[in-house]
């Protein structure tokens, strides 16, 4: 993604070829910085404190913070506290769990003097690998986009919904549910998307909104609540959401709020998209309600919000009566049944475990549970 007329990974090598650079997402939309990652603990914290999210971005700073670790010891024992270290991190993204498991195969049994080198190259391999499958869902999504766009009158733009961020700022580059728009823009094909604002930590307005305008993307902030008075309006064509986990069986597990969007899209026959990259895909779960662990996160994000002040100021600011409690479920559930499609590298599969298993025969053999 181009920002301020350079293009930027959201998580690359520092110069000195082994610190990891992030982008602060807690800054944005005010302050683009970088944060510098020397340590597995740092890289623990950056994933738990949300300096980086977003499931695959997640999985790929978990896999560089695995090649920190073993700098400063590349022992069995190191190799396996830093995986729990990382692991214990962040429940929801499967990526993250799945980027570690790739860590672990590709080390043990590695002579300890090998492990460094081939670490940090594994984790390379990994975020290079989610450039070319974010592209790839992008390709696949843009042949929905200009199928609606072709049954519009000429010059009318499509009208998207999305919630949260599923952007270049969740994965390595691209995004999962943004590619497709990126694509459909940059093709010459009207657009316009509705960013949910995504509360209680903004992502939609800080950083989905974000990411929209610097690509030159038509697009407007609306209220979480806002989608389905617009689906009622005829003015929502269609919803693309990201995923953190999506069982076997075609279940979704995203942000909150997400569930309510696909109930909307049902009752006023708005095409719901689901768009995700193979490692999202959770081939031990069928029962997404009942399997995926949902995050719950500290009250004080409901209470308390970021912004900036008129006087240029950052901070947070309560905004819940004081002395209230709050409940923070970070996640929910949407059940395959509310999914048109789930888009993904290999094409748009129907959400259920014939569709995905005929997508990803060689993925889904041998891992169910
Ligand atoms: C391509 S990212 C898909 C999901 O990770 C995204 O939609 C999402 O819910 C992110 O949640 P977050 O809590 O910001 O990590």
């Amino acid at each position: 993604m181009k920002i301020h007329g350079r293009h930027y990974r959201t998580i690359w090598l520092d110069e000195d070829g082994w610190g990891v650079v992030v982008i602060d997402q807690t800054r944005l939309p005010f302050h683009f910085e970088t944060v510098r990652l020397a340590t597995a603990e740092e890289a623990a914290h950056a994933i738990r404190h949300m300096t980086v999210r977003g499931a695959p971005l997640i999985g790929a700073t978990a896999a560089y913070g695995v090649a920190l670790a073993l700098r400063v010891d590349a022992s069995d024992a190191a190799l396996e506290q830093a995986l729990a270290l990382l692991g214990a991190t962040r429940p929801t993204a499967v990526n993250l769990n799945w980027a570690l498991a790739r860590m672990r195969r590709r080390l043990t049994g590695l002579p300890q003097a090998e492990r460094v080198a081939a670490a940090y190259a594994e984790a390379g391999a990994i975020c290079d690998e989610d450039v070319a499958l974010c592209h790839a869902i992008g390709e696949h999504g843009l042949g929905v986009i200009r199928e609606i766009a072709a049954r519009k009158p000429a010059g009318e733009p499509v009208n998207i919904l999305t919630h949260c961020n599923a952007g270049w700022l969740a994965t390595v580059d691209w995004g999962t549910a943004l590619a497709p728009i990126y694509l459909a823009h940059d093709a010459g094909i009207p657009v316009h998307v509705w960013v949910d604002e995504t509360r209680p930590r903004n992502q939609g307005a800080a950083l989905t909104a974000y990411e929209l305008g610097s690509h030159g993307v038509p697009h407007a902030v609306i209220v979480d609540n806002a989608g389905g008075h617009l689906m009622q309006h005829g003015q929502v064509d269609m919803v693309i959401v990201g995923t953190d986990r999506t069982t076997a069986s075609g279940d979704v597990a995203n942000k909150i709020g997400t569930y309510l969007k696909a109930l909307a899209a049902k009752d006023n026959g708005v095409p719901f998209y689901v768009a995700l990259p193979s490692p999202t895909i959770d081939w031990t779960l069928q029962d997404g309600l009942r399997e995926i662990p949902i995050e719950e996160r500290s009250q004080r994000e409901v209470t308390h919000l970021f912004g900036q002040a008129e006087d240029g100021r950052t901070g947070f600011f309560q905004v819940a009566a004081p002395g209230s409690a709050a409940c923070n479920p970070a996640f929910d559930v949407t059940p395959a049944r509310l999914v048109t499609g789930l888009i993904t590298e290999r094409g748009i599969a129907p959400a259920s475990a014939e569709g995905l298993a005929r997508l990803f025969p060689d993925l889904a053999q041998g891992q169910a549970a």
